[in-house]
């Protein structure tokens, strides 16, 4: 993948991990022989190797708990502690971003041999960096502007609105002249591509599960070591959180030579490019999805509607969907059908009933229990299902999925095509330019399998 050279590299590498390497060894973070860190022969930068075979189920390294770094673990965890109120924010992030701008310009840092790793962390190449132009032209239709636009409103509004003010009420720790909003973005890009979050608890308690699922999520932390490892989807290590230790272990057995990598959970590469600033090579990625957004099914839905009291009702019938969709709601395909079969169907039920199946609907607020089978449901919106569904359906699947496809704009799917088989067109490609090529192309594959499971 020539193209992907071109991404900005981690130059001076080797000394600055040796530095880790021995910070590693003083902290008990513990390495198994049979692997080693390196910025040669891995897919990006810094990654880690086989030096001999390993088999499924070894431990590759184990962390203890002390050499994280998350807002209980840095310098100024009690100030963050007692201030906590004032630092809550909807993302959650604001205490491990002040540790992080704490800590990585901090010349005494416990941490400075890991966070030294990334100078500057200008390295990272999340479309947040794109200009607006460049995001609009290379990546229209496939949600990323948009995530990307609410993102940096986000980051400014925090940074505005809770870390000035803390930073400022804290000059001997905060400087807003070296602690800036430019520092602080590449944390949050930081913080995306690089922490992770320890799952909840499972609890086996049936009654709790309503309260553990409105329990917040963790909070995320840095996870040095664990967090050198690249992602694949077809990935050979995972990482175990233990009462005092963290592992990361083989999850099947791994070649010589070969690069260990671990998963940052089920991405679709519209996700890994918005999170992490890369893609997979389009059909390596077996977790690849593309999003019907509702607006499409609405615009779809009311194509053939031309008197307003028709609208109308229609309307209010769409303002219940919208309500039982979850926020910037979408149904979401896969390679293999449909991953979002209930909102699906429960979308495709209340916008075909009639007007009495909706008073009644409105009168039980929601459907009586039914026995609803939901393998049934899985399986008629699969791939193989599909064709067979109600024809009514199948149109409506069929219209929303065509307009979505409108909203790439000018990037068709036959010059992509054309593109993704020209060897040496594809090596002249920027990185940015290869990126979002594999995004669209792999989003526009699925939709037009889903153009031709859905015709009449
Ligand atoms: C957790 S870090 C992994 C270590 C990283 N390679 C480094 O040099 O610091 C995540 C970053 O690694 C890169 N990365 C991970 N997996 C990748 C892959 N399969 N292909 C290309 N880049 C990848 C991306 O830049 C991502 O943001």
């Amino acid at each position: 993948m020539a193209s992907e050279a071109k991404r900005p590299k981690v130059g001076g590498g080797s000394e600055r991990l040796q530095d880790f390497l021995l910070w590693c060894d003083r902290v008990g973070l513990v390495l198994n022989n049979k692997v080693f860190v390196s910025t040669e022969g891995t897919v990006a930068d810094y990654g880690m190797l086989a030096k001999e075979n390993i088999e499924k189920g070894e431990v590759l390294f184990t962390i203890p708990r002390s050499a994280l770094l998350h807002q209980e673990t840095t310098k100024v965890s009690a100030l963050l502690s007692k201030e906590r109120l004032s630092l809550e924010s909807s993302s959650g992030w604001v205490p491990l971003l002040l540790a992080l701008l704490y800590e990585s310009t901090s010349s005494q840092s416990h941490w400075k041999p890991y966070l030294s790793l990334w100078p500057d962390f200008k390295a990272l190449d999340h479309p947040m960096f794109w200009s607006e132009e460049e995001r609009d032209r290379l990546l229209k239709g496939t949600g990323i502007p948009e995530a990307v636009a609410r993102d940096l409103s986000n980051i400014q509004a925090e940074y505005r609105d809770i870390v000035l003010p803390f930073m400022i009420r804290h000059p001997e720790l905060w400087n807003p002249s070296t602690h800036t909003l430019e520092l602080y973005t590449q944390l949050v890009a930081f913080v995306m591509a690089y922490s992770f979050q320890e799952p909840q608890d499972d609890d086996d308690d049936e009654d709790d599960e309503e309260e553990q699922e409105k329990k917040a999520p963790n909070p995320p932390m840095m996870v040095p070591m664990a967090d050198m490892l690249n992602h694949v989807s077809d990935h050979n290590a995972n990482l175990e959180f233990g009462p005092d230790s963290l592992k990361m272990v083989s999850v099947r057995d791994i070649g010589k030579g070969e690069e260990v990598f671990n998963t940052y959970g089920q991405m679709a590469n519209w996700q890994l490019l918005h999170m992490y600033g890369f893609t997979e090579p389009y059909l390596h990625n077996s977790h690849d999805t593309a999003d019907i957004p509702l607006s499409c099914l609405y615009k779809a839905a009311t194509r053939d509607i031309l008197s307003e009291s028709e609208r109308q009702l229609f309307n209010e019938r769409f303002e219940v969907l919208s309500q039982m969709m979850q926020e910037g709601g979408a149904f979401v395909f896969g390679k293999h059908g449909c991953l979002t079969e209930s909102e699906l169907h429960s979308a495709l039920k209340l916008l075909s009933m009639s007007q009495d199946e909706f008073s009644e609907f409105k009168d039980n607020e929601g459907w009586e229990e039914e026995d609803e089978d939901d393998d049934a449901i899985s399986q008629a919106f699969s791939n193989e299902g599909l064709p067979d569904l109600k024809a009514s359906w199948k149109a409506l699947i069929h219209e929303a999925v065509r307009l979505t496809l409108g909203s790439y704009g000018d990037s068709e799917l036959e010059s992509d095509r054309l593109l993704m088989e020209d060897k040496v067109a594809l090596k002249g490609l920027t990185s940015r330019q290869w990126r979002a090529l594999q995004v669209r192309f792999g989003q526009k594959r699925i939709l037009h399998k889903l153009l031709e499971l859905t015709k009449s």
